[in-house]
Parts: structure tokens; C-alpha cells; sequence
């Protein structure tokens, strides 16, 4: 006689009946394209500006902009920007690559914690979150750290993992315990992992930058307007790593940039800060990107291929982008902290 019962598996993929004794971390980054073609840029970017937490205006307007103009333009244009980066060795986005290295040396660390499951997902794109959340929970984690990897808050990015995040949960009838992880602008660890990165890096240099520029991602200046603290987040992290570092605003500037659409956006904008500091005698500049965790399309090629050329177009001689914290040990320091902070009471 067949003694097997079946497991009743709910709508999120749980297997409900599976012992439920661990705990989930689970780190999650912005999203990137699956392919760098345009059909793969195109599903995410779909995806992507399709989220009412990065366009408020989801309007019968924007929808006609979107599917008719941006989607049709946008895709085979970035797709060339992905394909100057792209980790042609696992063929993937360096996204992924970084990100699935901090997963594991994550896992490494926390050796020891058996009942701990370490994964990472995207919150655009793959590896989903619906897909390792469900993962988790097969295994029996029931509970979750999530970890979005922004040190600064914004609606648009840590708010957006949270909003998925529940979704998820709401779709689940044996639910993990949820946590999330705060922002981290200001912790000392990293902004101290900050400075030794910058400083390491620039004694790696033939040169000696008279300006080191901290470029944040910008965001329309109206969500700032209704609330949303992400610019005062890069702020206190420009002004505690200036503290760190010694270096005043004339020497550690903060900027924004990856400007999207026609609205205006937080300001100084990074392209035209780098062009006019070139244009007045600047030769040797760096540039720090403190608001990524892991490089991507936005630092690679955004800031070390495009601003490096507008800054020698315009009479600059050496640029130098220093790379995020990634999965350096500096980096892996600050993310082990963060998640062993969260996770007490839990291990
Ligand atoms: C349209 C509005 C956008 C807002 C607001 C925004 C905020 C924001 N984004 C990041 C981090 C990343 N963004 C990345 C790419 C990217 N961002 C936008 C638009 C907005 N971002 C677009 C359209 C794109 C795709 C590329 C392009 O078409 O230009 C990435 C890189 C992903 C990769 O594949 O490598 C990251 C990371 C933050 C921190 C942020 C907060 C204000
Ligand atoms: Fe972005
Ligand atoms: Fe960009």
C-alpha cells in the first residue's frame, strides 16, 4: 500500500506541511536584463517602469509612452551599453554575478548558524523573489530576513522590495515571519568600508585626483518634495564620509545621475558637474558611486565608460571610478553586520 501523503502546496509554491524550523536571509538588488539583446532589455525594463513605486504616474498617458515610444526605442539602444559589460564568462549581467558572490561569502560567513538559508533574488527579472521566497519556505524557513541592498532609503527601490515581498506573503497560507533590513546611510561600518575603499583604490593610482566626485542615483525632485528621505540619506552619507575622509564639500562632491524623462531631477546632475569641472582646468578626477552595492550598468558603463569620456572631451586628463563595495571584504563586513544586527532573537 502507497503510505506517501501528499503535501498540500499553496498558491506561492509552500509546501505547507514542511517542517518549519529555519530562518531565510534573503538579499535582494535592483534587477537587471536576462539577455543583452533587445528583447531580454525590453521584458525588464517593461517590468520595471511598469512599477507604480518608480513611475507614480501610471496613467492611460504613460502607458501609451511606455508600450508605444520607450519600449520600442530605449531596448536595442541600452542593450548595446549591457553588451559593453556583460560577464560574457557565465553570460549574465555583473549584477547578478556580484550579487550572487555576496550571497555565498554571506552564507560562508554566518557558518556555523545551520538553521540559516542565505539567497539573493532581483526585485525585476530573475532570479525572482516569488521564486526564492518559495524556495525558502520548502526548505522550512519560517522566518525571513529580507535584505534590500540600497544603503539609502527610497520609495523606489527599498519600499518597492518590501511592497513585493508582502505580495508574496499574501499568497501563502503557512506565511514566514517577516523582517526587513533598515538603511544603513550612516552606519559607521559603512562608511568606514566607504573610505577604505576609496583609499586602497586611489593608492593603486599613478595619480593623485584633485576631486573626488560621490555620484548618487538621482530620482524625480518631486517624490523628494512628497517625502520621500532618500536625498537627505545621500546627503548624510556624503557628509559623514567628508568626516571620515577630511576632505571638504570643495573636495568630495555629491551629485546625481542616470536621469531619466524629462522631469527634473535631484540635483547637481553627475555628466554636467563632470563636463563643467573639466571645462575649468580639472585634470584628474575620481568618482565614487556609494549608493550601489554592487556595480552595474550605472557604474560600469554610465560612469566609467561615458563620464570618463565627457570629462577628457572637455580637457580632463586622468578619471579613475572606483569600484562599490561589492563582495570585498570591507563589503561583506558591512552586509554580515547588518543581517547578524537583525537577525537577533532569531539566532
Ligand atoms: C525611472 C525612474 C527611475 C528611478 C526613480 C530610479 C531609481 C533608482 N535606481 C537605482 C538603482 C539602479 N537603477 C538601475 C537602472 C535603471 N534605473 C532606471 C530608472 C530609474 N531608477 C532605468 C530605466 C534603469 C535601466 C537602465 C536604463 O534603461 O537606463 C540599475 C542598474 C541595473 C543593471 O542592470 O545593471 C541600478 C542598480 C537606485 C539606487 C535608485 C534610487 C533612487
Ligand atoms: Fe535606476
Ligand atoms: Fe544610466
Amino acid at each position: 500500500m502507497d503510505m506517501t501523503v501528499a503535501i498540500p502546496i499553496d498558491k506561492a509554491g509552500t509546501a505547507a506541511c514542511a517542517p518549519r524550523e529555519r530562518v531565510g536571509v534573503l538579499l535582494v538588488n535592483l534587477g537587471t536584463p536576462d539577455t543583452a539583446d533587445a528583447r531580454g532589455v525590453r521584458v525588464y525594463l517593461k517590468e520595471f517602469l511598469s512599477d507604480p513605486r518608480v513611475i507614480e504616474k501610471q496613467s492611460l498617458g504613460w502607458k501609451l509612452v511606455l508600450n508605444g515610444i520607450i519600449l520600442n526605442t530605449r531596448p536595442r539602444r541600452k542593450a548595446l551599453d549591457y553588451l559593453k559589460i556583460w560577464n560574457t564568462e557565465l553570460d549574465e549581467s555583473p549584477l547578478k554575478t556580484i550579487t550572487r558572490s555576496q550571497s555565498d561569502k554571506l552564507t560562508a560567513a554566518l557558518e556555523g548558524h545551520d538553521h540559516v538559508v542565505v539567497d539573493w533574488a532581483m526585485r525585476y527579472g530573475n532570479p525572482s523573489m516569488q521564486s526564492r521566497i518559495a524556495a525558502m519556505a520548502a526548505q522550512g524557513c519560517d522566518r525571513l530576513l529580507v535584505v534590500p541592498l540600497y544603503p539609502q532609503y527610497s520609495a523606489t527601490t527599498s519600499a518597492t522590495v518590501c511592497d513585493e515581498a508582502f505580495r508574496i506573503l499574501s499568497e501563502m497560507r503557512a506565511q514566514p515571519t517577516l523582517r526587513v533590513t533598515p538603511p544603513y546611510y550612516d552606519d559607521p561600518d559603512y562608511i568606514d568600508a566607504l573610505a577604505v575603499s576609496i583609499e586602497t583604490h586611489l593608492a593603486s593610482l599613478s595619480f593623485t585626483p584633485e576631486i573626488i566626485m560621490a555620484s548618487f542615483h538621482g530620482m524625480p525632485q518631486a517624490y523628494v518634495a512628497k517625502g520621500d528621505p532618500y536625498q537627505g540619506h545621500c546627503v548624510a552619507t556624503t557628509e559623514a564620509l567628508r568626516k571620515r575622509m577630511g576632505l571638504d564639500a570643495s573636495k568630495l562632491m555629491l551629485t546625481f545621475q542616470s536621469r531619466f524623462g524629462f522631469d527634473e531631477w535631484l540635483q547637481p546632475y553627475t555628466d554636467k558637474t563632470v563636463e563643467k569641472l573639466a571645462k575649468d582646468g580639472v585634470k584628474r578626477l575620481a568618482v565614487v558611486t556609494p549608493g550601489f552595492s554592487a556595480d552595474c550598468l550605472e557604474t560600469l558603463e554610465e560612469i566609467a565608460q561615458e563620464n570618463a569620456h565627457i570629462f577628457r572631451q572637455n580637457g580632463g586628463e586622468e578619471f579613475t571610478a572606483i569600484p562599490c563595495l561589492n563582495d570585498s571584504d570591507p563589503g561583506m563586513d558591512v552586509i554580515r553586520k547588518l543581517v547578524l544586527r537583525e537577525l537577533q532573537g532569531w539566532i
